[in-house]
């Protein structure tokens, strides 16, 4: 797992050998050990050079080991070795060093960088803390106050940044590995006590106590109850004040806290269900590994309302030339202008020059024939989609793949009045559409392997995080959603108010409320839903009373707050108080709660008082249960779909894993108790009814989520 050779006479080079990364896995950090005692040992070596196999230095600790005892040498003492030693050694990095990986390099005396590497140190984003001394010897090598931001952010550096940053020696065009060798023979005979990171001071600027409290300020209001960022600041704090091994014990006892935590297995279960989620498969046979993707060079975007701008502009900015069509003039130059302004300042951040020249605006459908792929984003309206679509299948070319960007409507009706209805595929983009990293990839029936290739292929190129769905109405996201908000309403009926809702759900983690995001979305959209659906307007079947609607019990508020004129941010006033039309500031609002008030002395509720236990267990568990619903119709490959799916779309914290982990956190058994508690006492809402997956998981002893799919009754796979 670490190579060892001699070269030009007197220089060892090491190689880490554990592709695809090098991670430092017990067999590599005995190999590192065993070959670093003998470069030291052997007085014909005068100097190290430390380098990975296929252009990757090493990405870190090997997570997978984390959940299993430890066994090999462990990275401190290891590290300590190779600073401690007589010889210089410098690192060659050349891919990446991250973690454990550019702890090693902070270990060895001298680093060199390949120009396109990056350095970093993510810990933070996997619930840990830099534990191999990279809390103790960055600061020391770097100064406090880019030490603390790298590493309570884990942001990646490049080659360039960390040369100015002076985590690295020299960065090179060329080979890393060459360069190293060849500085390693320079350097023999220099001084070495300087360049042990270990002996040094960190340097501390006057005002080192407010740079510390400011730090820790910062990370508490980002971190939404993540516990890493905050040890993270506790450990650099430990670099400042104590000598480096009592420093060095800080962050070991920080880490040990950190290690057993349920936010770290959170963290690095999202690690690896971030990955998973690009491995899809279907029912078919067919999977990522077998099916290839159509080339796409040149896209199209119908309509260019919010969604459509939002696409237009991630598709340009992943270099696909894109053609943006309007309905009439007056709309696609007021979406041109908008799409040129978000491409300008987006190249403006990060000093590029905007690839406006990839786009080309029209009118005419008929432009289209050269289009490899489609996305029609026009208003969410079944009547209207099929038109687009008929217009498309007849103008566009015959392999052309036509996407939708339905939020939940019917991909299988859409397809149906094309001619190639093996062509059409669902993408579910999120708002904004270049920003958010979520993307809902809808099989349709009819939907063949090459086309779903097609769309995880482009959802990768543009930076997403790209997950499989069944087509079922609002899909995963959105069908989960439905249950969340029906609560959240029902809780204001019963004796909530918004704040007290959103409050709790604020405090479990979410960056807003539901009652914030639906004054955020605007809260006509829902409205219109509604009316659609028959809920709320004139379809309304006249036998419903009014709390109750198809069966089950409704909740007209949002009705009520709408029909006042009450659209959400946008309109100055929703669920809250906003300063202005537009504004963002949300304050409790007494006119919503005097609403309420007079709402429930008009239907005979006595209101009572709710608490945060309540809220998180009605909002989040009949979420959850839904989500069982949507394993057991086999509209998602697994657990770990609906939780990136939450975790990247919907704000669900990252340190709590999704909803399905959280499940298996909180314990099955116990959402399934609150859950059969709450549906005895409001037998009306049959979304609290447990799912019979649940049932059937807690009857079997609650396995761990990676066996869930085991208890699902076959065959269920609608994908
Ligand atoms: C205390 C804690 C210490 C000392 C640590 O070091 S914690 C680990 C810190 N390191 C990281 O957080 C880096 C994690 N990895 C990455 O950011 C990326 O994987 C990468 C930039 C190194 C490479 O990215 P990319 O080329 O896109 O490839 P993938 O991300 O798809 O990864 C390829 C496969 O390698 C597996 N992998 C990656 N890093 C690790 C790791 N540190 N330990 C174990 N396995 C790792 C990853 O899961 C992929 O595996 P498959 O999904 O293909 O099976």
């Amino acid at each position: 797992m670490a190579r060892y050779a001699q070269v030009q006479g007197s220089v060892a080079l090491i190689t880490l050998t554990n592709p695809p990364v090098n991670a430092l896995s017990a067999a590599v950090r005995l190999g590192i050990t065993e070959a670093v005692t003998r470069a030291l040992r052997d007085p014909k070596v005068k100097s190290v050079v430390i380098c990975g196999e296929n252009g990757v230095f090493c990405g870190g600790a090997d997570i997978r080991e984390f959940a299993k005892p430890m066994t090999g040498p462990p990275l401190v003492p290891m590290i300590s070795a190779i600073e401690e030693g007589d010889k210089p050694v410098v690192a060659a990095i050349e891919g990446v060093a991250f973690g454990g990986g550019l702890e090693l390099a902070l270990g060895c005396h001298y680093r060199i960088a390949h120009s396109k590497a990056r350095v970093g140190l993510p810990e933070v984003t996997l619930g840990l803390l830099p534990a191999a001394g990279g809390t103790q010897r960055l600061p020391r090598l770097i100064g406090l106050a880019p030490a603390l931001e790298l590493i309570t952010t884990g942001r990646h550096v490049t080659a360039q940044e960390a040369l100015k940053l002076g985590i690295v020696d020299k960065v090179t065009d060329q080979s890393a590995q060459d360069l190293a060798i060849q500085f390693a023979q320079e350097v023999i005979g220099q001084p070495l006590l300087p360049r042990k990171l270990s002996t040094q001071l960190t340097p501390c600027p006057p005002d080192v106590d407010t740079i510390l409290d400011e730090a820790m300020a910062r990370v508490k209001q980002r971190a939404r109850g993540a516990m890493a960022p905050v040890a993270c600041v506790q450990a650099v704090r430990a670099a400042v004040n104590l000598p480096y091994q009592a420093g060095m014990q800080k962050e070991q006892e920080l880490m040990a806290f950190l290690f057993r935590s349920s936010q770290a297995r959170a963290l690095q279960y999202c690690f690896f269900a971030q990955r998973a989620v690009g491995k899809w498969s279907l029912s078919s046979g067919a999977h990522s590994g077998n099916s290839k993707p159509r080339p796409v060079t040149k896209a199209a975007v119908i309509g260019l309302g919010t969604m459509g701008r939002g696409i237009t502009v991630a598709l340009v900015k992943a270099g696909l030339s894109v053609v943006a069509v309007e309905t009439n003039k007056k709309q696609l130059e007021m979406g041109k202008q908008m799409v040129s302004a978000m491409l300008k300042h987006d190249a403006q951040k990060m000093n590029a020059v905007p690839r406006l020249d990839l786009l080309h605006y029209t009118t005419d459908l008929s432009e289209l024939k050269n289009t490899d792929l489609i996305i029609e984003a026009v208003f969410e309206d079944m009547a209207l989609k099929k038109e687009v679509f008929k217009k498309l299948s007849s103008v566009c070319k015959p392999d052309a793949v036509l996407c939708t960007n339905t939020s939940g409507l019917d991909v299988d009706e859409l397809a149906s009045v094309t001619k190639r209805p093996e062509l059409v595929v669902g993408m579910h983009f999120f708002a904004p559409a270049h920003v958010m990293k979520l993307l809902e990839v809808v099989r349709g029936s009819r939907s063949s392997p090459e086309v779903m290739a097609t769309a995880m292929h482009l959802g990768k190129r543009l930076g997403k995080v790209s997950v499989v769905v069944g087509n079922c109405s609002g899909f995963v996201g959105n069908r989960m959603l439905r249950p969340y908000l029906d609560q959240a309403n029902f809780l204001l009926e019963e004796g909530a108010t918004p704040e007290l809702v959103d409050g709790a759900l604020e405090e479990f983690g979410f960056p807003m409320g539901v009652f914030k995001v639906s004054d955020l979305s605007g809260l006509d959209v829902g409205w219109r839903i509604r009316k659609e659906a028959g809920l709320t307007g004139p379809n309304v079947d006249p036998k419903d009373p009014l709390r109750r609607r198809q069966g089950r019990r409704y909740s007209p508020l949002p009705d009520l707050v709408c029909e006042q004129g009450r659209l959400g941010q946008k309109s100055g006033r929703g669920w809250y108080l906003y300063d202005k039309p537009g504004g963002r500031v949300a304050t409790p609002d007494p006119d919503i709660h005097k609403l309420l008030e007079d709402y429930r002395v008009r239907h005979g509720i006595r209101p009572r008082q709710i608490g945060s236990q309540e809220v998180l267990e009605r909002c989040l568990f009949a979420l959850i249960n839904e989500g069982f619903r949507v394993l057991e119709d086999g509209m998602a490959m697994g657990p770990e779909g609906i939780d990136m799916i939450y975790v990247f779309g919907y704000g669900w914290p990252r340190h709590r894993g999704g909803p399905m982990f959280y499940a298996a956190m909180v314990g099955l058994p116990r959402v399934l108790e609150r859950l059969e508690y709450y549906q005895q006492v409001h037998p009306d809402v049959p979304h609290l009814q447990p799912s019979s997956l649940l049932r059937r998981l807690v009857v079997n002893g609650s396995p761990p989520l990676d066996k869930w799919r085991d208890f699902l009754q076959r065959p269920h796979s609608q994908l």
